[in-house]
């Protein structure tokens, strides 16, 4: 997965939902939190839709404890020829957490071919215009691609987060934005525009995997109304 175009992806603890996806999407996010056997998922795994695989920490607003085991399933889960990209939390590869570190998780990917998301989320608000900015820098200078997910309160704070993708991918650095909650919904079907390079989506609404996401068919069909 080069990223070069936009990626919808579906996003999901459920692979079986590949079928229904793959009208829709362009690749899976296999959010491996959320199933109870991932590796085993995977081996099965029989789609035709790349994936992006995420291993999501609670700390980081997933479901997986963050033991050493979690590190090492993104590493065996990149090994299956399905997974063409992988999902790195930046507070994962820095130094001054207590988190388990991901670093090893990079370092493969690169040799094994694999793209490399590094994301940060800020489930708490959104932050000034140079704070969007420092973070967005510092998730590029680690991924092939750098997400930053953050919550909006109001539809007005989108516009930051925009500017700020806008600026970013006229410098050729790939990024992946979106404001989380109802007021930054939106963002979902305008960033793309700004050159945001990724979307995630539900197949089925009911089975969201952040607030204000749009299921996966009527994310498309916006997108592709912009784009
Ligand atoms: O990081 C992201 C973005 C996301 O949080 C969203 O807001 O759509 C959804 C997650 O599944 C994904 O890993």
């Amino acid at each position: 997965m080069d990223f070069d175009g936009f990626v919808l992806a579906a996003s999901t603890g459920d692979l079986s939902e590949e079928s229904a996806a793959r009208e829709h999407a362009d690749a899976l996010e296999f959010r491996m939190d959320l199933a109870e056997d991932p590796l085993a998922v995977l081996d099965d795994y029989s789609g035709t839709l790349p994936l992006l695989v995420t291993n999501r920490p609670r700390w980081e607003g997933g479901e997986r404890a963050d033991d050493p085991d979690r590190i090492d399933e993104l590493l065996e889960a990149m090994a299956v020829e399905a997974v063409e990209a992988v999902d790195v939390e930046l507070d994962a590869l820095t130094d001054d957490t207590d988190h388990q570190d991901a670093t090893e998780v990079l370092a493969a990917a690169r040799t094994g071919d694999v793209s490399t998301v590094v994301s940060t989320h800020d489930f708490d608000g959104t932050p000034p215009m140079n704070e969007l900015a420092d973070s967005l820098g510092h998730v590029c200078s680690l991924g092939d691609v750098g997400k930053l997910a953050v919550t909006a309160e109001h539809t007005g704070e989108v516009l930051d987060l925009l500017r700020v993708t806008y600026e970013f991918s006229r410098a050729d650095e790939r990024v992946a934005t979106m404001a989380m909650g109802q007021p930054g919904r939106h963002s979902r079907v305008v960033a793309p525009l700004y050159g945001s390079s990724i979307g995630y989506a539900p197949v089925d609404p009911a089975e969201a995997t952040a607030p204000g996401q749009y299921d996966l068919a009527q994310l498309r069909t916006l997108v592709d109304a912009l784009l």
